[in-house]
């Protein structure tokens, strides 16, 4: 072993100071980043480091996928370390496919991790992918939370994702693997300048006269990241005092908002609308300045499947019925629209989940004595049997039934200081 692999090593291990799993996965897809981060896990796990248990995804995109996760898989094998393969077989057709074969990705291994009590999963990002993903975000004229760094780590479910090789360049860790005679798998996109992340590559050669180098690019947005972090503290300290949580709703006093920074004032809006709609991204740019204008002038707007509406007090942003007319699923176990799922109820087989709507409402006539404004009520989820409404519990009629919501209010302000 070399003196630098020894180095690399011990930074990786640095990572997870002071309280290092006892056991961790490696999401490993067989491309020079990840094969050399199992690598060097290996090399930490020989010197006393976590157990390993490696994971690839099969997205079952390319012919080759397969033969690259049981190359993976050989590479384990030879090394005594467990490997799973997991399949991706659900795609829809819909929407962005690397988007959603992404958070795909993010979702089984967050699964499969849960199944198998493992908290913590490494990826195998690197300063240059950082520094590429950084001048890529400055061509669509990102702001502070666009350009800043991804996260050293970030909790998914019960999960724990880590990217121990944000401080390694790629060229290092092909040294490592060409040093231990390992061969990785050689990404067919990676001359195809159709990609962005190619173009932004080729522009990092061209900006190094100018002393614009990966390294630099990364401590850019280290920086704007802690800039980040800094406005989402006063996000949070301004949702502790103008805002309530009300039958899914939430609600902010116009006044505490009206007093807000603008750029404060924007992210509690953009959380709120990312907590209702559970939307991975939420809106930026001319929809958000659109939807600010709107709660300042206390006009009604709807984005993103979320409603804004205004009395002379209060601002409110709730679910919007259209959203959600069309979403059931099974009363037992089921989430609706991700937020909501039913606490206790009888045992009935055919009972399900469903927007309370119009029908809903005129099958529970004292909804109002719950105290939800209609708008919201309508797009609140009832038990339903076919047609017939089972029960209401979030607008005050139970009939046995209980709903609740998934996430609390904790959850909320965890979101907030998590950037
Ligand atoms: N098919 C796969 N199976 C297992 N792990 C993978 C797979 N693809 C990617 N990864 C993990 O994710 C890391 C990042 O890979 P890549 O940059 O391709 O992913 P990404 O998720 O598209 O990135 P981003 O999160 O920036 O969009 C890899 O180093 C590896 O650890």
């Amino acid at each position: 072993m070399t003196q630098g692999a020894t180095a690399l090593w011990h930074q990786i291990a640095g990572h997870f100071h002071p309280t290092p799993p006892r056991r961790l996965g490696v999401a490993v897809s067989g491309g020079s980043d990840s094969l050399a981060l199992l690598a060097l896990l290996d090399e930490w796990r020989e010197n006393g480091g976590p157990e390993l248990i490696v994971v690839t995804v099969d997205h079952g995109l390319r012919s080759e996928a397969a033969n690259e996760a049981a190359e993976v898989a050989r590479i384990c094998a030879a090394r005594g370390i467990p490997h799973e393969t997991l399949k991706w077989r659900d795609w829809d057709g819909q929407g962005n496919l690397p988007d959603r074969a992404r958070r795909a990705r993010y979702r089984l291994m967050a699964d499969w991790a849960g199944d198998i009590g493992l908290g913590d999963i490494a990826i195998g990002h690197t300063a240059d992918d950082q520094a590429e993903t950084f001048l890529m975000r400055l061509a669509r004229g990102a702001g502070v939370d666009g350009l800043s760094a991804m996260r050293a780590r970030w909790q998914q479910g019960d999960v724990w994702f880590h990217r121990p090789l944000l401080g390694l360049r790629r060229e290092a860790l092909r040294e490592v693997l060409r040093a231990r005679g390992l061969a990785w798998v050689e990404d067919p996109t990676n001359d195809d300048a159709a990609y962005a992340r190619v173009r932004a590559r080729a522009a990092l050669t061209a900006l190094d006269p100018l002393g614009i180098t990966v390294e630099g690019l990364a401590d850019v947005a280290r920086k704007m990241a802690d800039v980040r972090a800094t406005l989402y503290g006063y996000v949070s300290d301004a949702a502790k005092e103008i805002l309530r949580f009300e039958a899914g709703d939430l609600v902010l006093a116009r006044a505490g908002f009206a007093a807000l920074r603008p750029e404060v004032a924007r992210r509690l809006l953009q959380s709120m609308l990312g907590w209702i709609s559970g939307a991975e991204y939420v809106p930026r740019g001319r929809a958000m300045d659109g939807f600010l204008a709107a709660a300042y002038a206390g006009q009604g707007m709807t984005l993103q499947g979320c409603m804004l509406s205004a009395t002379d007090c209060e601002l409110r942003l709730s679910r919007e019925y259209n959203a959600v007319a069309g979403l059931r699923v099974p009363a037992q176990g089921g989430v609706w629209d991700g937020r909501w799922r039913v606490d206790q109820g009888p045992d009935m087989a055919g009972a399900e989940l469903a927007a309370l709507g119009e029908a809903g409402l005129r099958a529970c006539p004292d909804w109002r004595l719950g105290g939800v404004p209609r708008a919201s009520a309508l797009a609140l989820p009832g038990v339903w049997l076919g047609d017939e409404l089972l029960g209401a519990p979030l607008v005050g009629w139970a009939n046995g039934w209980s709903i609740k919501a998934i996430r609390g209010e904790e959850e909320f302000f965890k979101t907030l200081l998590s950037h």
